[in-house]
């Protein structure tokens, strides 16, 4: 009978309504795990885990034996080719349990880790560690952080990484692929992804070169040349985040007109007496007023919205959670009053309106129609919400109007996000598709990840590191075992999204100034995609909403062109080189 398409519908039917129990359950347990964790919390997690899993491969190894190729229902045989993928469950039990043991020891080592001054407290990642990087300007006090981190979590994670590497890889091939790596490329249905990247990649390298060498300058003028070479890669501690993965937090220093400061949003919000609760609400309002969902009663009853006072240790990573039940859906994030918090909630109920939208959808297909959907649609919202025009509407800023170089004050701004995010977003999973494929032996981790920090961000460690270190583990993804190419093709994706919901909005002028709040127009296009869920190929999805099949960087450079001209001026202007051909990394002292 696995050649008649009715018993694989009821096959399916049977699937669906088993699985709302298993996965609600295994979601409670995680979450309970996340906002407290405990031993018995853990033991609970992992428990649920083994359920969950051992369901999968029950109907994952069933879904195989249908013989689809005649059949005629696209969505049934759709669905019975994503159930095949069972990920980690392919696993034998006691290699299951030990990996299922091994992913929460990264993941609660990265959420539970401290820097102890020398005397008196131990600060946490958030808020205190990432207050000291975004607002140090004592290049011996970042350094302190930033070392101090890398010892407390990446250290710690190595080894155990290597074991987790293998497992994966084992788990990858019961699934039919060559390496982990393959298995996550998978999920964006192309054959030619690798070539794709690579294309988006070195079509915004320009962008940032010219951005890399622009802020080289400003920190060579304000940290001297002990510490800044003008023509080789900048110290990774100096830009104001962890990771030097965004650097807003150092736009004063590089502010183009810095006669025209911005108005600092975080203060104006903490003299408005802002909430995260108002935070959350804020970004609920925006969603609504396309003629979207608003989050249901569950997600104001159960969403961790600030790091609980109680002294719980919790996982502060801010993230989205469905619990397939079609009514409970919450944020996990220790939220702070700050301009960068209300973007990055912003961010995170995109996730929530995509669970909304697509929870009618058999559970097969509740997910975006790739991973790099679901991470576009929040960041779109967040680049009307962070318009000028919108801020001004919603109070939080006063001066009218924006003058030329107020405007390129702005988009620095917006670039010091996003521009400087290309070349991290992409590395972290050449990094990690490279360790699964073998390319980048265990005895080389921090060698090799260093030498991609280099080649792509122009960045070098400000002091020496050994393979004692393992510093791609003290990034939250990577201790959490979590993909990271969604975020570099979402950077991509959210300006085509935002061109296309602007265009519906009936807006015109440049991109920038550009604010979808209110449009019915730009919702109605929003939400007959996110309806979609993962149930169609994703350039299917694209083309409903851009009229392109093809992910595009027009619509970002687009949106960045006049810092661009102004950026090759200025550079062009102060004798800047490109890009660093002095590429030894120096240590100061
Ligand atoms: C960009 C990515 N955002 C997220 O995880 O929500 C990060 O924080 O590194
Ligand atoms: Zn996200």
């Amino acid at each position: 009978e696995f050649y008649n398409e009715t018993v694989a519908k009821a096959f399916l039917q049977f699937y669906e309504h088993t699985t709302q129990v298993v996965w609600n359950e295994f979601m409670e347990a995680t979450w309970n795990y996340a906002t407290n964790i405990t031993k018995k919390n853990r033991e609970e997690m992992l428990h649920k885990d083994s359920e969950r899993s051992q369901h999968m491969l029950y109907f994952g190894t069933r879904a195989r034996l249908f013989k689809t190729s005649r059949f005629h229902d696209v969505a049934v045989k759709r669905m019975l080719s994503k159930l095949q993928n069972i990920g980690k469950a392919a696993l034998p039990q006691d290699e299951l349990w030990e990996y299922n043991k091994l992913l929460a020891y990264m993941e609660t080592t990265y959420s539970m880790a401290q820097v102890c001054l020398s005397e008196g407290p131990c600060l946490p990642l958030e808020p205190d560690l990432q207050e000291v990087m975004a607002t140090s300007r004592d290049q011996k006090e970042l350094l302190w952080a930033w070392q101090g981190w890398r010892d407390a979590v990446g250290r710690q994670l190595r080894i155990t990484f290597e074991r987790y590497v293998q497992l994966s890889n084992k788990a990858a091939k019961l699934n039919g692929y060559k390496d982990m790596g393959a298995l996550w490329r998978s999920k964006y249905e192309s054959d030619s992804l690798e070539q794709d990247l690579e294309q988006l990649y070195q079509e915004l390298q320009p962008l940032y070169l010219n951005l890399h060498a622009y802020v080289r300058r400003a920190l060579h003028r304000h940290y001297g040349p002990e510490l800044i070479d003008p023509r080789g890669p900048i110290p990774a501690h100096l830009l104001g985040n962890m990771w030097a993965q965004s650097w807003v937090n150092i736009l004063d220093l590089v502010l183009p007109f810095p006669r025209k400061p911005p108005e600092d949003i975080t203060k104006i919000m903490k003299s408005q007496h802002w909430k995260p609760s108002k935070m959350f609400e804020e970004a609920d309002k925006f969603f609504t007023s396309l003629g979207l969902l608003s989050a249901p009663p569950d997600f104001w009853k159960k969403s961790m919205m600030e790091r609980p006072a109680d002294g719980r240790e919790v996982e502060c990573h801010a993230s989205a959670w469905d619990f397939y039940n079609g009514k409970d859906f919450r944020i996990k994030k220790c939220t702070e009053v700050t301009i960068e918090d209300l973007l990055s909630i912003f961010h995170q109920m995109g996730h929530i309106q995509y669970f909304l939208q697509y929870k009618n959808l058999s559970v097969i297909f509740r997910a975006g129609a790739n991973p790099a959907f679901e991470e576009a649609v929040g960041s779109m919202i967040t680049l009307s919400a962070s318009s000028h025009k919108h801020l001004l509407n919603r109070g939080l800023l006063s001066h009218q109007r924006q003058d030329s170089e107020e405007e390129v004050n702005f988009l620095m701004g917006i670039a010091l996000e996003k521009i400087a995010f290309i070349p991290f977003a992409y590395l972290m999973d050449l990094f990690r598709w490279k360790v699964f494929d073998g390319t980048i032996r265990k005895d080389a981790y921090n060698q090799e990840w260093w030498n991609l920090r280099l080649k792509y961000q122009g960045l070098c460690p400000p002091v020496p590191r050994t393979e004692d270190d393992f510093d791609p583990g003290a990034k939250f993804h990577i201790s959490a075992s979590m993909p990271y190419i969604r975020y570099f093709i979402s950077l991509v994706l959210q300006f085509q999204f935002h061109e296309a919901l602007c265009k519906a909005s009936g807006h015109v002028g440049p991109p920038h100034r550009c604010d979808i709040y209110n449009s019915k127009m730009a919702g109605k296009l929003l939400e007959d995609i996110l309806k979609l869920g993962s149930s169609k190929p994703w350039p299917e999805v694209l083309q409903k909403i851009t009229g392109q099949t093809e992910v595009s960087t027009k619509a970002l450079m687009t949106y960045f062109k006049p810092l661009l001209n102004w950026l090759v001026t200025e550079n062009v202007r102060q004798g800047e080189i490109l890009g660093w051909p002095d590429f030894s990394c120096t240590f100061e002292g």
